[in-house]
C-alpha cells in the first residue's frame, strides 16, 4: 500500500508521523513500519515511528515506537510534533490541547505556531523515583546517586520515571564519550528489566546543563524529552540544580527548557517540519 507520512524533528528527535485518522495501523503493522522507514539508509529515516490517531476525551493518541520496533510508553520530542501536526492539520483549532499517551492524557500548550517551526509547552506529569513503578529490580526504594557495578565501573546512577524508565549519570564531561559501548551496558542490564533510557550530563550552573542520550530501542539520539525532564529532576534531587526554576538543557540537536516542581514538571521546545511524502510499503 501506499502510506503518506510526515517527517518531523523537535531538537533533532526526528520520528517518521503517520496520520491514523487515515489509515488504521495495529500493533504488528505499526512495529515492522518502524523497523523499516526509521532505516536511514533502507527507509525514510528516523529515531522510530509516531501515529496520531483519534480518540474519546481527547484530541489525538499518539502512538510511539523505537527504531527496533519497540513501543514506548512516552516521548516528550515526539508529543510537541504530535501537537503541531493535529493544529496544522486543523484537527485542533486551539491553543490548548489534549494528546492520550499510554502514560497518560498529557496538556499541551502552543507558544507559537508557524508552519515550519512551532514552540509548545507540555505537562509531562511529575517524576517518579519509586524503583517498582522504573521498574528497577532491587530491594530498596529509591536510588539517588546509587553506586552502580558495571562491566565499565561503578556509576553513581539516579534512576526515575518520566512515564518511562530513565537512568541519570553526573560527569565531569560527556564529549569524549563513546556511547555505542556505553550506552548498551546500562540499556541491557539485568537490574533494568524493561531496558532504560540513559542520560550522561554535564551541570554548568544551577540553571544550565548539558546532555547526551542513549535511548533504549533507538541508540543515540540528538536529544531526548523525557530524558531532559529526568535530568533535571535528578539535577535537583541531587543538588545540583534548583527547583521551580527555568532550567535550560543545552542537546546535541538544540535546546529544551525545563522546570522542575514535585507536583509537575514542564518541558518548553521546539516542534518542526522536515518534509512530507509517500512510500509504498508492505504491510
Ligand atoms: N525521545 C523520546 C523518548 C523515547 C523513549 C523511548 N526510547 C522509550 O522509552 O522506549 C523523548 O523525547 O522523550
Amino acid at each position: 500500500m501506499k502510506l503518506s507520512f510526515t517527517k518531523m524533528q523537535g531538537a533533532g528527535n526526528d520520528y517518521v508521523y503517520i496520520n491514523g485518522f487515515d489509515y488504521k495501523l495495529d500493533a504488528k503493522q505499526a512495529e515492522q513500519l518502524a523497523i523499516q522507514l526509521a532505516d536511514r539508509h533502507f527507509g525514510i529515516g528516523g529515531d522510530g515511528l509516531v501515529i496520531i490517531d483519534p480518540v474519546e476525551g481527547a484530541d489525538a493518541r499518539m502512538r510511539m515506537y523505537n527504531a527496533d520496533g519497540s513501543e514506548g510508553r512516552m516521548c516528550g520530542n515526539a508529543i510537541r510534533c504530535v501537537a503541531k501536526y493535529i493544529v496544522d492539520a486543523k484537527i485542533a483549532e486551539k491553543e490548548t490541547l489534549l494528546i492520550d499517551t499510554l502514560s497518560g492524557t498529557k496538556t499541551i500548550v502552543m507558544n507559537s505556531v508557524t508552519p515550519v517551526e512551532s514552540i509548545a509547552t507540555v505537562d509531562m506529569g511529575p517524576a517518579s523515583f519509586a524503583l517498582p513503578e522504573i521498574p528497577v529490580s532491587s530491594n530498596e526504594d529509591q536510588w539517588i546517586a546509587h553506586p552502580f557495578e558495571t562491566s565499565q565501573g561503578t556509576f553513581p546512577i539516579t534512576t526515575l520515571s518520566m512515564g518511562n524508565p530513565h537512568g541519570v549519570l553526573f560527569m565531569e564531561e560527556i564529549e569524549s564519550l563513546h556511547l555505542p559501548s556505553l550506552g548498551p551496558i546500562f540499556e541491557l542490564h539485568p537490574a533494568f528489566p524493561e531496558r532504560i533510557n540513559t542520560e550522561f550530563v554535564v551541570v554548568h550552573s544551577p540553571t544550565e546543563i548539558s546532555m547526551r542520550v542513549w535511548e533504549r530501542g533507538s541508540g543515540e539520539t540528538l536529544a531526548c524529552g523525557t530524558g531532559a525532564c529526568a535530568a533535571v529532576a535528578a539535577a535537583v534531587v541531587t543538588g545540583h540544580c534548583k527547583p521551580e526554576s527555568w532550567i535550560t538543557v543545552h542537546l546535541l540537536g538544540g535546546d529544551l527548557d525545563i522546570y522542575y516542581s514535585e507536583e509537575t514538571i514542564y518541558m518548553r521546545g521546539p516542534a518542526t517540519t522536515v518534509f512530507t511524502g509517500e512510500i509504498e510499503v508492505n504491510i
